[in-house]
């Protein structure tokens, strides 16, 4: 099996957790576009469903497929979004952004009853940390920024690169208008802690650590797909 096969049997297990009238949060990247062209068959054949999605890249993929959307405005409350990650750990605690939408899908996860992650088993890891931190930024006082991560990554023993993420000409901008820059921490023992102190610099709009917030994750293999549970 592949890894888009593996990622289209962790959407497969995600959609079964999916009923008739839901309100659903719609994630970004890969993974969570084989979730969109299954929930599409599904909506081609009857089934009811109202879509908040979590990127522009995502909106586009869902009108194109004909999957119904709503903005987080209307639909404030949801029931259910179904996203990807880039690491996934025994605790569920969660790296994202790397696909450059974790603000708006912290927003919209935060927004809703559950969260279930779908991945290959790739993304499972002991200790988060291997992918680089994505920290959403705004372009105003980037510096600043920078070295106010680098001293609240330093206090917790942390540090290591911090580049600014570019695309194909000049800096990647979100959905929202910001920069992101990729932190290379390594292993990252208090995910709590980092979170926290990253909250707490002004120019930090947001950062891909998702702590308490993934109920299941619907982990791919060559074998099938597994669920691991929250303990809370
Ligand atoms: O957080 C994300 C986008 O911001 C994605 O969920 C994450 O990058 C995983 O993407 P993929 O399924 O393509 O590996």
């Amino acid at each position: 099996m592949d890894a888009r096969e593996m990622k289209i049997k962790a959407a497969e297990a995600a959609l079964a957790h999916v009923e008739d009238g839901m309100r659903l949060g719609i994630g970004t990247g890969s993974t969570a576009e084989e979730f969109v062209r299954l929930l599409a068959e599904k909506v081609a054949g009857g089934f009811r469903v109202e879509g908040v999605p979590t990127s522009e890249r995502t909106a586009r993929l869902c009108v194109e497929l004909g999957v119904p959307l709503k903005s987080l405005d209307e639909l404030p409350a949801l029931d259910l979004t179904v996203d990807g990650a880039d690491e996934v750990d025994p605790a569920l605690r969660l790296i994202k952004g790397g696909g450059g939408a974790l603000l708006r899908e912290k927003i919209v996860a935060a927004a809703s009853e559950r969260m279930i992650v779908i991945a290959d088993e790739s993304k499972l890891v002991d200790t988060l940390g291997a992918y680089a931190l994505p920290i959403e930024v705004n372009p105003f006082g980037l510096v600043s920024t920078r070295m106010a991560i680098e001293k609240v990554a330093a206090r917790l023993g942390l540090s290591g690169e911090l580049s600014l993420r570019q695309s194909g000409d000049g800096e990647f901008t979100t959905d929202g208008g910001h920069h992101i820059i990729d932190a290379s921490f390594g292993r990252i023992p208090d995910a709590e802690a980092l979170s926290s102190e990253l909250n707490s610099i002004p120019g930090v709009v947001e950062h891909g650590l998702f702590i308490n917030m993934a109920a299941l994750a619907i982990i791919a293999g060559p074998a099938g797909a597994r669920t691991l549970q929250a303990n809370r």
